[in-house]
């Protein structure tokens, strides 16, 4: 039975699916402090055979994902909080250590933003994406590979000489050529921002062949004009990313619980979703989730056997997708594997 099989109609992150990070965590000996105590307590009212349990659960995940690429996208919402900032590079760190391959790619949405209202210069988003003069592009490449980039690996090496920083610059890893957004049917220019229209990966292969942590930040050449770089969503370039490196999972961190079918429907959550229904559902969704959403159809289109979205505002929600049966968030499949 493969993770995504036993998927098959849940919602949502559970307790018990928490307790079963907190403990894979501790169980695996990961020396950095631990974030939040509430989740100590919770993990010593565990006795020894529920936690061999856990390790248990996680056993078929460590066989079948050893190896395994691994694209997670760590957004600019969900990476605000220092603690789970902490234990999110707890969590590649995990990943690597049990032989699986992660690749981070992180946004900084709301660090651009902050960092333009700080120098008098206003934000401005048409159809979910940053109006870049070539003023803001500047910001945008010194705040993604100068400040969030530097603070992701920071927090990863605290465990040990893992993480490599680079941009979509870098061994020419990425190519972007200038898009539009759409606006009420209309396209708009909205500047320096691409879309990814090739991935040279062997930059990132290397990094992963010693075994590296690559920390990716979305900054692309353009490929009609090598002196410009364009600005390019962190989602859709792990997209790309995840396809060209042939991952087996593309994980997006957001600050929701998943895909809601019928937001802000409540009871709309979908614990997977096949890729003809998010076609069908994609033109209706409102700009946030949309980048999101065609990153994951785009991923799975071009092999990644499992999309997911998951809440990055719970900690360790990584390795609650990745190592526990039920899985968190929203998992997108192709047809044929729907459950
Ligand atoms: N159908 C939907 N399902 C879930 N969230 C949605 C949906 N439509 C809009 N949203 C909004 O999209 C947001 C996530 O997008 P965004 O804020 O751009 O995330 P990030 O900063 O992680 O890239 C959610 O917080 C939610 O408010
Ligand atoms: C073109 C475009 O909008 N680029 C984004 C890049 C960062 C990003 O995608 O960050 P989040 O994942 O945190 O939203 C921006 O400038 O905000």
């Amino acid at each position: 039975m493969t993770q995504d099989e036993a998927a098959a109609g849940t919602t949502g992150a559970t307790a018990e699916t928490a307790e079963t990070a907190e403990a894979v965590t501790e169980l695996a000996n990961i020396s950095a402090p631990h974030p939040r105590e509430d989740h100590f307590d919770a993990l010593t009212d565990l006795h020894p055979g529920q936690k061999a349990e856990v390790l248990v659960e996680a056993l078929p995940w460590l066989q079948q994902l050893n190896g395994a690429v691994v694209v997670v996208k760590y957004g600019g919402n969900a990476m605000i909080d220092d603690e789970l900032k902490a234990a999110f590079a707890q969590d590649m760190v995990f990943l690597r250590q049990v032989g699986m391959r992660p690749v981070v790619v992180h946004g900084g949405g709301p660090q651009i933003s902050a960092m333009l209202s700080r120098l008098g210069i206003e934000s401005e988003f048409k159809g979910g994406l940053r109006v870049t003069t070539p003023e803001a592009m500047d910001v945008v490449r010194m705040v993604l590979t100068g400040s969030v980039s530097r603070e992701l690996v920071g927090l990863i090496n605290a465990h040990g000489p893992y993480a490599v920083g680079l941009s979509g610059e870098d061994g020419a890893l990425l190519a972007a050529r200038r898009r539009h957004a759409t606006v009420d049917g209309k396209l708009v220019d909205v500047g320096q921002v691409g879309d990814i229209v090739s991935v040279d990966p062997r930059a990132v292969r290397d990094l992963l062949d010693n075994y590296r942590i690559p920390v990716v930040s979305t900054i692309a050449p353009d490929v009609d004009d090598p002196t410009q770089v364009l600005n390019v969503n962190a989602d859709t370039a792990a997209s790309a990313l995840a396809v060209a490196l042939d991952a087996r999972k593309l994980i997006i961190l957001t600050d929701v619980e998943g895909l809601y079918t019928d937001w802000p429907n409540r009871s709309s959550l979908a614990s997977q979703i096949g890729e003809t229904k998010l076609a069908e559902l994609l033109p209706s969704l409102e700009s946030g989730m949309v980048p999101k959403m065609e990153a994951c159809l785009r991923a799975v289109q071009g092999g990644v056997s499992g999309a997911h979205v998951i809440d990055g505002r719970v900690a360790h929600a990584v390795l609650q997708e990745v190592f526990t049966t039920l899985g968190i968030g929203t998992m997108v499949v192709k047809d044929g594997d729907l459950r």
